[in-house]
């Protein structure tokens, strides 16, 4: 990567900004998973190991400039202090005279965690003078949160433009596994796109055409390509205004000599719902009044099949309503078969995948799972993401 890392700078006895996604699931004030928090545990270590005032900083939920008081993040310091087994105190506020004076009791290498930024209106509008009021906190700002970083908020981009700017560790790993497999990637290299909508994968799928040698397609936004190839879909997902631009992607598949895999059977449902009666059919037979809602058998083997002959795959959205059991079978068919195929790297693109592999207990078998589905997808598009073009540069 070319932008400064914390690795790069001395951090001893400076008081540290760092920015970190810790936009956790909560149920009844408790955190429900904190795999996020864990995440961001080797950063805030490494801060405080090498003698920095580690003053953190997060989003939570979508508070829209108000202070919401399920969102605090309370219970997030709780969750922290127990996983770095020692103190972190908590800010009411992220930035003015109570967080200053919270910052002033920091004695080297302790960790304080502010407010949610989201609750001041200017966090996203990037208002410059909220970004300079949460710089006045510290000498140093760390962009550790990657899961945010599609996103160009005070605290993720302005910030950067007052202090020296670098990544947390964090978010240099996460930009050196997506860059490494984008840029250079290992060969045969497969991608596979599921989740429910054609219009929002445009992008995923346009760039990841230039690059791959197999692209997978799944989920509800195959039958909009199953419709392209002429089949009858029944009440299956269909965007209208795509199917003209899935038979394109189909075709400059076949111009780029990329292999296009798309369902060849499916199971299909008389209601959406997880009590559903259902049927598996092929591709061209299913009925009028029925959805498909997970890929079928053979499409699984033919699936699991091009993952083992990849030495590099990305996985980004389900390949059915994984939500719901009885449609969940082709989504863990192919996080089984990246499981199981070892001579694999594989690369979980946040979101759905990352919570669905996660319910499978497989996340230990992946090679890497993106704590950012937003951020991961916009990476994979190739879009610049503004809270990392903000880091200074190498
Ligand atoms: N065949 C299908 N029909 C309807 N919805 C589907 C189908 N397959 C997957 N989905 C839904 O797609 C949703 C995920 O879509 P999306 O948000 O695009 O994925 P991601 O979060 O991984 O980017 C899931 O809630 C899943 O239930
Ligand atoms: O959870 C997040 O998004 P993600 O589910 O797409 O990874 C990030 O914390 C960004 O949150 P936002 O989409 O409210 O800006």
């Amino acid at each position: 990567m070319n932008k400064k890392s914390i690795k790069d700078i001395d951090v001893s006895g400076k008081r540290v900004f760092c920015r970190v996604d810790f936009n956790v699931p909560m149920e009844n004030g408790n955190v429900t998973d904190d795999t996020r928090i864990r995440a961001a545990i080797p950063t805030i270590q490494y801060l405080s190991e090498r003698g920095a005032k580690v003053i953190l900083a997060s989003h939570l939920g979508r508070p829209k400039g108000k202070v919401v008081e399920e969102l605090r993040l309370t219970p997030v310091a709780k969750r922290l202090s127990e996983l770095l087994n020692k103190n972190v105190a908590k800010s009411n506020e992220a930035y003015g005279d109570i967080a200053k004076a919270e910052v002033e009791k920091l004695d080297n290498g302790e960790v304080l965690l502010l407010e949610n930024v989201r609750f001041y209106p200017g966090e996203e509008k990037n208002d410059p003078e909220l970004a300079k009021a949460f710089a006045e906190l510290a000498d140093v700002y760390v962009n550790d949160a990657f899961g945010a970083a599609h996103r160009a908020h005070a605290s993720t981009e302005g910030i950067a433009k007052h202090l020296p700017a670098v990544s947390g560790l964090l978010m240099e790993k996460e930009l050196d596994v997506l860059g490494k497999a984008l840029s250079n990637p290992e060969r045969p290299f497969t991608a596979i796109i599921g989740g429910a909508k054609v219009k929002d994968k445009i992008g995923v799928i346009e760039n990841l055409l230039e690059k791959v040698d197999t692209l997978i397609i799944g989920g509800g936004l195959a039958y909009t390509f199953v419709k392209a190839q002429g089949h009858e879909i029944g009440k299956s997902l269909l965007e209208e205004d795509k199917i003209e631009l899935a038979q394109s992607f189909m075709d400059k598949a076949k111009e780029k000599g990329v292999k296009f895999l798309t369902p060849v059977d499916a199971i299909v449902g008389d209601d959406f719902s997880p009590n559903a009666n259902t049927r598996e059919v092929a591709i061209d037979a299913i009925p009028s009044d029925w959805e498909a809602m997970d890929i079928g058998p053979k499409t699984r083997a033919l699936y699991a099949d091009a993952i083992k002959n990849s030495k590099l795959v990305i996985w980004n959205g389900p390949m059915g309503v994984f939500e719901f059991d009885i449609f969940a079978g082709g989504t863990k068919a192919v996080a089984e078969a990246l499981a199981e195929s070892k001579d694999t790297y594989s690369v979980i693109g946040g979101g759905d995948s990352a919570a669905a592999v996660e319910k499978f207990n497989l996340a230990d078998k992946m090679s890497h799972i993106s704590t950012g589905g937003g951020a991961s997808l916009e990476f994979m598009e190739g879009k610049e993401l503004p809270g990392v073009t903000a880091l200074n540069d190498k």
